[in-house]
């Protein structure tokens, strides 16, 4: 059943429900780390909206979009199922979902319940696509294990317990440390390393020894470091991204918001340099910053002068503006960009 006739079905007069008829359907992450830059992305493409209190569901007042307010979890799921168009989540909670998807339908073909062509059939029509990368939320996916213990590598992990809130991404990958070290056992895939599901506060589990070892997300390495935990692999390399179905309901409408998204990405990546230089000096000082395509070169109403204006990244712009000095430039500005629409 479709997400539309679900909500329709639903008690509650205050869910706009009746509302949500042509518009493109938008998951966005309801809590937790993702959530904060999410809504500041959503303001930056001027997606407007207004969130009644405790409803997942809020209306775009100036496109034809209702937004959903998922658990980041949640998201690849909706979106793979086609249920919502679009959405942004965790490229390791699309993953973790994938490998879930993967591990069901290998399970029902190991069980005879499906054909080999009916699981290639299935694979190819659900899962969703990554549209880009949003540039927040980097993370990675990583094996820990206790500082002073006695695990060195993944492998003494092998038929050990494990601890982790990506059960499916784990399973794999022990699973293939067990092929890789010729331990594993059965044609059913059932793995020798025992996998326990936690929801949260997973770097308690060695300390409290529920867990030899644990997956979960590292940011700065201060959680971990607390714990006692040191890494000793990663699983998967993440960061926030924007994901569509396989079949969106208005791909143009798609296509617009990724427009904007990406401007808004472009515009808190890039700044606008600004300044004045001899003509004889221009080449040099292009040549430390060419600018995105090539530079802007206005002639100044003062003879052999040039003004200059250049793209360059903010991560780049104070060393670009030592150099530029050193070979002339003056009255440099830099100038933020609230908002672009670039390649
Ligand atoms: N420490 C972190 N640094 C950066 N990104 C993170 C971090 N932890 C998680 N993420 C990213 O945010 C996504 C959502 O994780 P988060 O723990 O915020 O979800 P949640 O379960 O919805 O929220 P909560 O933990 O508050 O219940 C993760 O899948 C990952 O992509
Ligand atoms: O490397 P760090 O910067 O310290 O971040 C890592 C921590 O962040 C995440 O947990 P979160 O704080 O979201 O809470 P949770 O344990 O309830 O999932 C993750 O599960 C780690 O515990």
């Amino acid at each position: 059943m479709q997400l539309h006739d679900t909500l329709k079905r639903m008690a509650n007069p205050l869910y706009p429900v009746n509302s949500l008829e042509g518009r493109l359907l938008f998951a966005v992450p309801k809590k937790g780390r993702l959530n904060s830059a999410t809504l500041n992305l959503l303001e930056g493409a001027d997606i407007q909206f207004r969130r009644e209190n405790r409803l997942d569901i809020a209306l775009v007042k100036n496109l034809p979009i209702a937004l959903i307010f998922l658990p980041a979890a949640d998201i690849p799921t909706f979106v793979g199922e086609g249920q919502v168009d679009l959405g942004i989540t965790g490229y390791d909670q699309v993953q973790e979902h994938d490998a879930g998807v993967r591990s069901v339908m290998k399970k029902r073909r190991f069980s005879g319940e499906i054909t080999p062509e009916e699981e290639s059939a299935r694979s190819a029509i659900t899962g969703c696509d990554t549209v880009m990368e949003l540039g927040f939320g980097a993370c990675r996916l990583q094996v820990q294990v206790p500082e002073k213990g006695t695990y060195q590598s993944p492998k003494d992990l092998i038929g050990k317990t494990i601890g982790t809130s990506f059960v499916h991404l784990t399973e794999k990958y022990f699973a293939n440390l067990e092929i890789e070290a010729g331990s594993q056992g059965g044609l059913e895939g059932k793995i020798q390393t025992k996998i326990i599901e936690l929801s949260g506060s997973v770097e308690a589990a060695c300390a409290l020894g529920v867990a030899d070892g644990i997956v979960d997300l590292v940011e700065s390495g201060e959680t971990m470091k607390a714990a006692g935990l040191k890494a000793i692999d990663t699983v998967v390399d993440s960061s926030a991204i924007l994901i569509k179905s396989r079949s969106p309901r208005n791909t143009e409408l798609v296509e617009l918001i990724a427009s904007r998204i990406r401007g808004v990405i472009a515009a808190q990546r890039y700044v606008l340099c600004q300044y004045n230089i001899q003509r004889s000096a221009l080449a040099s000082a292009t040549k430390i910053a060419p600018g995105k395509r090539a530079p802007t070169i206005t002639t100044l109403d003062e003879e052999g002068w040039v003004a200059v204006s250049i793209m360059v990244e903010k991560k780049k712009i104070a060393p670009v503006m030592d150099e530029l000095t050193k070979v002339g430039a003056t009255d440099i500005l830099v100038l933020a960009i609230a908002n672009t629409r670039t390649d």
